[in-house]
């Protein structure tokens, strides 16, 4: 569009929405006019876009008139409640939540692993759990060398994944426990702060979560490999921002060390930081706010009898990468 876009961020004063605003400004967004949206309780206040103040709307069923890419990130159900409406005004919704992401009819994206998909979308693209994201953008230029048979994986994941209330919540906590005061856990089902909680979205029948659950069905989508193998645990740890993850890789073909860094290097969207002799290696503190998820730790898995099998580590910006930073880069390559 020669003038720029007409984009709206919905949920735009969230965890994810004020980042999708400053990623906007920063990637210089062709934005014509920016709409920003959120709840009645939000109404009337003023976010900063390039300078000026932009207030701030309640969101309504009509909010999408003239808009060209609404950029979602209100919840499941408000997607699920406004999508008609988004599609109905001619909108593409770039949509952060899980409603759709396993919908035949939605591509689920991240750019550097399946940009060829958002071509076939029909008014709706998922962006992909945060998590799932992070791992994939340096497993998939593995995959596309050597063939990705399985993923062994346990996370690290940090309070934003529960949005703007956990951080606040883990900063409050930590100062309560410091003081010795009685702590009050509510957006984590336990204290977070100088603990760690094997628990993050609801528990299935079989044992796994449904974030553990995410990070199967979501590669496999995106992947396109129907076959592939992924066992998780997520866990949730006291760390502001920023996911990381021990993944355990199985491929196809033999892979060493040395060829894995060499792909990874060469891969957009991840960065090799890999010298433990020099204790240089992925950490949640040095990926925050960086657009590239970091990844070291490179080494042979030590328990198999072959070359098939490498352990790696990886840190990512979750609020950037895992979901404003890949809507924005998915809005790019409409
Ligand atoms: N946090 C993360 O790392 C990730 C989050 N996501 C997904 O993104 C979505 C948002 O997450 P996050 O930013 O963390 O959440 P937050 O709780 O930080 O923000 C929620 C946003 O939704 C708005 N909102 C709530 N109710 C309404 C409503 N009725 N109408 C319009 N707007 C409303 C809020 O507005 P107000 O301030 O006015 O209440 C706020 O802007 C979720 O679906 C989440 O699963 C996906 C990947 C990563
Ligand atoms: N579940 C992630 C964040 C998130 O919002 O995931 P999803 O978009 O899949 O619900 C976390 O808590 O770290």
């Amino acid at each position: 569009m020669a003038n720029g876009f007409n984009v709206a961020v919905a949920g735009a004063t969230g965890a994810v929405g004020v980042e999708m605003v400053k990623t906007l400004e920063k990637r210089n967004f062709p934005v014509k006019n920016l709409k920003l949206l959120a709840s009645a309780r939000s109404a009337g206040k003023t976010m900063k876009f390039k300078g000026e103040d932009v207030v701030i709307e309640e969101m309504t069923h009509d909010s999408f008139k003239g808009v060209d890419i609404a950029l979602f990130s209100a919840g499941g159900d408000i997607s699920r409640e406004y999508r008609p409406f988004v599609v109905e005004s001619g909108a593409v919704m770039i949509d952060n939540s899980s409603a759709f992401r396993m919908d035949d009819d939605v591509p689920l994206v991240v750019p550097e692993v399946n940009a060829e998909d958002i071509k076939l979308h029909k008014g709706v693209i998922a962006n992909p759990n945060c998590t799932t994201a992070i791992m994939l953008v340096a497993v998939a230029p593995l995959h596309r060398a050597k063939g990705l048979r399985r993923i062994v994986a346990a996370t690290y994941q940090a309070a934003s994944g529960a949005g703007a209330k956990g951080m606040h919540e883990l900063i409050v906590q930590a100062r309560e426990v410091l003081d010795g005061k009685a702590v009050n856990p509510v957006a984590f089902a336990h204290q977070i702060a100088f603990n760690l909680i094997p628990h993050i979205d609801a528990f299935k029948e079989n044992g796994y979560t449904k974030e553990e659950l995410k990070m199967l069905n979501e590669s496999r989508k995106m992947l396109h490999l129907p076959e592939l193998l992924v066992s998780c645990t997520c866990v949730r740890i006291p760390v502001l921002r920023a996911h990381s993850e021990a993944l355990n890789l199985e491929f196809e073909n033999d892979i060493t060390p040395e060829e894995a860094r060499a792909i990874i290097e060469a891969a957009p969207g991840v960065q090799l930081v890999d010298d433990p002799a020099d204790k240089r290696y992925p950490m949640p503190l040095d990926a925050t706010e960086k657009y590239d998820v970091l990844c070291g730790r490179i080494r042979q898995d030590i328990s198999r009898n072959d070359k098939r099998g490498l352990d790696i580590f990886v840190s990512g910006d979750q609020v950037l990468k895992g979901a404003a930073l890949n809507a924005v880069q998915i809005a790019e390559l409409l």
